[in-house]
């Protein structure tokens, strides 16, 4: 899958089935969109494209207004995102720099600059409710009219439900943030996951008694606290293991978020490897202790409920 930061120059252009959005997460709606660009591009002989934006339009609106807090929590990072796009079938991602003048284009110049100059599109799809333009301006109907008149067809995908929910990334993050897996899971289609290179730590962990590896989280995420987890990419099976989400309040108060992973009899140096946390249920929201001990003795018990939820797992298994 070849990933374009801004549109790509004249020479690499190619006609193009394309959808537009953030997919973030990548969820069961997502992915229907997704199969039906790939199908598109394999009947009309185009590229299966997608357009998505960094940072998030409303992580961008939320700076210009000052209020972090506006800004949607993140699902996934974007590496995770172009990894989930690639494994649906998408040939190439045009990752556009969200800015003012990215954010002023009328729909008609989003049109005629983006689509049709910039992405050679020959075939759209969106879903229902999709707006686009300054001020989300233009809307369905005027890009089936543009459709006509440079020559590329639209479709919109009905939504797609879970029950009687639409799937949505937003609905995805209430689930995370209730700590409610199996419902996220549900949504996304697949097991809930953060991945990223292990980074160096403050190495206080191993003289805690619980060694971590560490995993930078670059946005606020859609969960915090401490969680039942299994690593992928060590090895061959999952390690069992339990992690911390969120900003130590005990040790730091940087506000800078961290992944901390303890893996059960796993000693290892891995860093700089690249590992998936797949997360499995939550513990406890994070606390601020009043010293060392009680932290330890807090991660103590945390550890005993994880081992405990693996052991029954396993003798469930049999
Ligand atoms: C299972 C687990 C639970 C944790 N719970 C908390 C917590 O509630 N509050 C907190 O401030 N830090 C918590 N931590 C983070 C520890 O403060 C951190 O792992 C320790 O300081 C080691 O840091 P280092 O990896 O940078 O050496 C937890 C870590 C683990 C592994
Ligand atoms: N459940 C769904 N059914 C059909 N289309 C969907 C569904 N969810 C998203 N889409 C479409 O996928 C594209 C990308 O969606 P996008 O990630 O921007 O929205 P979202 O998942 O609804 O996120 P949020 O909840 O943050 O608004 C858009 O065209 C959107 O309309």
């Amino acid at each position: 899958m070849k990933v374009f930061r801004g549109l790509p120059n004249a020479a690499a252009r190619a006609p193009c089935a394309l959808t537009i959005g953030n997919f973030d997460g990548v969820h069961l709606g997502h992915q229907a969109l997704l199969a039906r660009v790939r199908a598109a591009a394999d009947r009309l002989g185009l590229e299966a494209a997608v357009m998505t934006f960094e940072p998030h339009p409303r992580e961008f609106f939320a700076h210009k207004l000052g209020d972090l807090s506006k800004a949607p929590a993140r699902i996934a990072n974007l590496r995770d995102k172009l990894q989930s796009l690639s494994d649906n079938g998408i040939d190439r991602v045009i990752v556009e720099h969200f800015s003012s003048s990215f954010a002023a284009l009328t729909p008609q110049e989003f049109t005629e600059k983006v689509l049709v100059e910039g992405l050679h599109v020959k075939w759209l799809m969106v879903g229902d409710d999709f707006c686009y333009g300054a001020r989300r301006a233009g809307n369905v109907q005027m890009l089936l009219e543009a459709g006509q008149k440079y020559g590329f067809h639209v479709e919109t995908l009905p939504t797609v439900m879970n029950g009687s929910t639409r799937i949505s990334s937003s609905a995805v993050r209430e689930a995370l943030h209730a700590g409610e897996f199996e419902h996220a899971d549900a949504l996304l289609g697949h097991p809930y996951a953060i991945s990223g290179h292990v980074i160096h730590g403050q190495k206080l962990g191993r003289t805690l008694g619980f060694p971590t590896l560490n995993l930078r989280v670059p946005h606020r995420p859609a969960l915090s606290g401490i969680f039942i987890v299994q690593v992928h990419g060590l090895s061959a099976q999952p390690l069992p293991a339990v992690a911390s989400l969120g900003v130590r309040p005990t040790v730091e108060d940087s506000g800078r978020v961290l992944l901390e992973v303890h893996i059960f009899d796993f000693a290892q140096n891995c860093y700089g490897k690249q590992v998936r946390v797949e997360f499995l249920q939550k513990i406890r929201d994070e606390e601020k202790y009043v010293d060392l001990p009680t932290l330890t003795a807090a991660i103590d018990n945390d550890a005993s409920i994880a081992r405990a939820f693996f052991a029954k797992r396993a003798t469930d298994r049999i």
